[in-house]
């Protein structure tokens, strides 16, 4: 049976992704069921600004009042979703656009309303729908948004929401793409973390703004059944000969 890998890409690197990153995918798409989850960040923070709309973050996560959301929802479900599909069908992916919305696939709740508003959390996946189109050949493209069972939307990052669905489909992998080579310190790649290094990496500012998400995801996701979670660079190649580069991240040292 073919394994699950959940690839969430960043925002940060969604318009810089290189033709070596969908060749990479066209490998995997042989060999491996595949659910791609991306953000956008920094498009929704292009059109906040066009319109006016302040913007702040708290340990990476965007504070999201109703007009907010309403950019979020405007450029993540219909903007980067849409052109994300697009780009992986010219490859012939067989990509299949949702959002969170879309099937009660995400339901979520508020993190803490006082602090960040809309920004929501993942309660449930509706992992029928995605094994659904994973059986019938797709890839599900996950754009991170969410609703509570009133219908209310939340603005969820992506990070957290790729990890969220790793762990629910018991997935084998999990990689983060994004616009760096794997946590840096001290400006080299740290190639192997374990959740301790995480911890003293954040308390020491090692690891901040848009990492801290990341890092935590990884760390939420990391089971018995999913060892292993990676951050890898979406502008160079990052598996050739079976191998993957970049940070990887585990429980402790040495345990698979
Ligand atoms: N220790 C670190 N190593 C690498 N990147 C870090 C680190 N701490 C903070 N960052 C920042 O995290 C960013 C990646 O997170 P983010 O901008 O949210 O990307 P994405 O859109 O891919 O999720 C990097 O570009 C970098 O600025
Ligand atoms: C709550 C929260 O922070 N939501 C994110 C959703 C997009 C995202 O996560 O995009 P990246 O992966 O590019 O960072 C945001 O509004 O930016």
């Amino acid at each position: 049976m073919k394994e699950t890998i959940v690839i969430k890409c960043g925002g940060s690197v969604l318009s810089e992704l290189s033709p070596s990153f969908f060749e990479s995918l066209q490998l995997y798409a042989q060999k491996k069921k595949i659910i791609i989850v991306h953000g956008g960040g920094p498009e929704i923070g292009q059109m906040l600004t066009k319109l006016c709309v302040p913007t702040e973050f708290v340990d990476g996560l965007r504070k999201t009042t109703k007009d907010v959301l309403e950019v979020a929802e405007m450029i993540l479900a219909g903007k980067v979703n849409k052109q994300l599909v697009g780009i992986l069908q010219q490859y012939g992916l067989p990509a299949v656009g949702v959002s969170g919305v879309d099937a009660h696939l995400l339901e979520a709740a508020a993190i803490d309303f006082h602090t960040l508003g809309y920004v929501g959390e993942v309660k449930n996946v509706n992992c029928a729908f995605l094994e659904m189109l994973l059986r019938d050949g797709y890839i599900p493209v996950i754009a991170p948004l969410g609703a509570d069972e009133s219908g209310q939307t939340y603005n969820i990052n992506a990070d957290t929401v790729a990890g969220a669905v790793a762990k629910a489909l018991n997935a084998q992998q999990l990689l983060f793409v994004t616009d760096v080579p794997g946590i840096l310190q001290d400006g080299v790649v740290v190639e192997q973390t374990t959740v301790d290094d995480i911890e003293r990496m954040i308390a020491a500012g090692v690891i901040t703004g848009g990492m801290i998400p990341k890092v935590k995801a990884a760390v939420a996701a990391l089971s018995e059944k999913l060892g292993e979670v990676m951050i890898v660079s979406g502008k160079t190649p990052f598996y050739t000969n079976g191998k993957l580069y970049g940070t990887s991240i585990r429980k402790e040292v040495g345990v698979y």
